[in-house]
């Protein structure tokens, strides 16, 4: 049990019913958890009102309730605590309770529409080859100093986060590597988390849906710098448009790095080859096996707040030229045959852009380059038809196909992405909505040395097509139909 006063040390209060000198078991912002003498926290959602569940949470054995309006009947015996922001007030009680555990370790956020995995998993095999005990929370997993545990989401909740980093402290981790997702940061998902760095990719097109529009996405992002203290530093990306606007108003040391012009962090790409990249970081030179300009970006992003983490520069070099492909992040194999498969997570148009630019770049004109791509239900709309068009110019064929379709009509959403194709493209494109049978007919079509460009699930190991989750991995289906088809 737990002191509530304690609990509530540094929540901004507007109003008491009932004592505070109370003692009280867990804390919960979902009344369907609610057990015995817990704190239920009243959250306004994306869909429903938590404020309404007031009641059921009381029932249910509630002992306090904190809220942003004070139920009209107060139950006798259950303290109410009013406070302006239910979620900032949740992650400070999520804080005290578990003794504020991102003060004790060094806490690396990490932001941006893509490269955010990338990134963050980068940073957690570079410490741990550094010889650091460490944490990582990103969309594919969360690990606690080699134990993994599946992630459910991008940003988790405040509760699980702190219940996390306190375990990730007790098990004597140093450092703690996140992402930061533009809902997280909206949803205050973050709040109350000491962050020692915050790093900064890009922002493109994605998640209208949620923000509405590009300035309000921006602004989502921007916040997270905005909140920043004095003893944190922020890192940016000059070569990113709005990669100087988000550090406008952080009372964070700032540094920059770029590719492309001036920055406190330089790189260079000196080679680019199917098999790696040679790179000169603050005149330095090393080799990577990732590829793509974007993957340097991500490599500079890394060794920036390495070095603003006080490691030597050369060490960390030396590091990251060992380190591999994040899963699902241009995973290239080749087929008996001698076909290229790279399975790519790029579900932005900006990604997929890159992705394509790159295989662009490194392939010889003979073969053919095939893309097999889908775009997601229930998120942004407005992505599809870009993605098509992109997929369309730049490649021989490109196949579209599902993605997770969600709670959404798959021919619909495969009906959005063709506006997209251009006229001249038209004949470029063929539309096969069950994705196993498009990976197949790439295959098919496929002889040796060309490319085929799976994306949009990269890690992935499931499809949801109509609300209902089942294996598919974009990896294992293309391995064993290649050997299938003797491809
Ligand atoms: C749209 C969105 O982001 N929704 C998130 C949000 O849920 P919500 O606001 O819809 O919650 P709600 O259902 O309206 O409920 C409001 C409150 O009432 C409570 N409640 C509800 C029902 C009940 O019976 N009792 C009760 O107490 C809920 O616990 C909640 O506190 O808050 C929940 C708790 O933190 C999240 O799990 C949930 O993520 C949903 C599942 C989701 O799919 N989110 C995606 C879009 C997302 O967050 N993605 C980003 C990645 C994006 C990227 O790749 O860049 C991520 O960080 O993962
Ligand atoms: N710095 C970058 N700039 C542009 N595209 C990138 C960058 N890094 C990775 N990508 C592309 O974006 C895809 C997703 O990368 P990654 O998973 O690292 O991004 P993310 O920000 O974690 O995405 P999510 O929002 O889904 O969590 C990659 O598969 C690659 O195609
Ligand atoms: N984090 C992203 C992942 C999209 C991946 C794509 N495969 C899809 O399902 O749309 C999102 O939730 O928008
Ligand atoms: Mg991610």
């Amino acid at each position: 049990m737990k002191s509530l006063v304690d609990l509530l040390y540094k929540v901004s209060i507007l109003e008491i019913i009932n004592t505070t000198k109370i003692e009280v078991n867990n804390i919960q912002f979902d009344s369907r958890k609610i057990e015995k003498d817990d704190v239920f926290v009243a959250v306004k959602g994306v869909t429903v009102d938590g404020h309404q569940y007031v009641e059921k949470a009381v029932s249910l054995g509630a002992k306090v309730i904190i809220c942003e309006v004070l139920p009209t009947e107060i139950t006798e015996g259950i303290t109410y605590v009013k406070v302006e922001d239910s979620t900032i007030a949740l992650g400070i009680l999520a804080s005290n309770y578990y003794d504020n555990p991102t003060k004790d370790l060094k806490l690396v956020g990490v932001t941006g529409t893509n490269g955010k995995t990338t990134t963050t998993t980068l940073l957690y095999e570079l410490f741990t080859k550094l010889g650091y005990a460490c944490a990582l929370v990103s969309t594919i997993k969360i690990v606690i100093d080699g134990e993994e545990i599946p992630s459910t989401h991008t940003t988790p909740d405040i509760l699980t986060l702190n219940k996390m980093f306190r375990e990730a402290v007790n098990r004597g981790c140093d450092y703690a590597f996140m992402e930061v997702s533009s809902h997280g940061i909206h949803q205050n998902r973050i709040a109350g988390l000491h962050f020692e760095v915050a790093g900064f990719t890009n922002i493109t097109h994605d998640h209208l849906d949620y923000h509405k529009t590009f300035a309000n996405y921006i602004a989502a992002k921007k916040k997270f710098f905005d909140d920043l203290p004095k003893t944190s530093t922020a890192i940016s990306n000059a070569d990113d448009k709005n990669g100087k606007v988000m550090l406008q108003n952080t009372n964070a040391t700032k540094k920059m790095y770029a590719l492309k012009t001036d920055a406190d962090f330089k790189g260079r790409i000196i080679e680019h080859q199917f098999d790696g990249m040679q790179l000169e970081f603050n005149n330095k030179e090393f080799w990577t096996s990732l590829i793509g300009q974007f993957n340097a970006s991500n490599l500079l992003l890394v060794f920036g707040v390495a070095s603003v983490l006080e490691q030597d520069e050369i060490e960390v070099l030396k590091a990251l030229s060992t380190l591999g492909n994040v899963d699902g992040r241009f995973q290239s194999f080749k087929t008996e045959s001698g076909i290229v498969i790279i399975v790519d997570y790029a579900h932005t148009p900006d990604a997929l852009e890159n992705v394509l630019r790159t295989i662009e770049a490194i392939r010889t004109r003979n073969e053919k380059l095939i893309t097999v791509v889908g775009c997601g239900g229930d998120r942004d709309k407005t992505k599809r038809p870009e993605m098509a068009d992109i997929a369309s110019e730049k490649s021989n064929l490109a196949i579209f196909t599902s993605d997770n379709p969600r709670t959404e009509d798959a021919e619909e959403i495969l009906r959005d992405m063709e506006v997209g194709v251009k006229a001249q493209f038209y004949n470029r494109t063929l539309k096969i909505t069950d994705r196993k049978e498009a990976i197949k007919t790439a295959i098919k079509m496929a002889e040796p040395k060309d490319i085929i460009l799976i994306a949009g699930k990269g890690h992935e190991t499931y499809q949801e097509i109509n609300g209902v989750r089942t294996h598919f991995s974009d990896v294992e289906i293309a391995t064993e139909l290649s050997k299938i088809l003797n491809k």
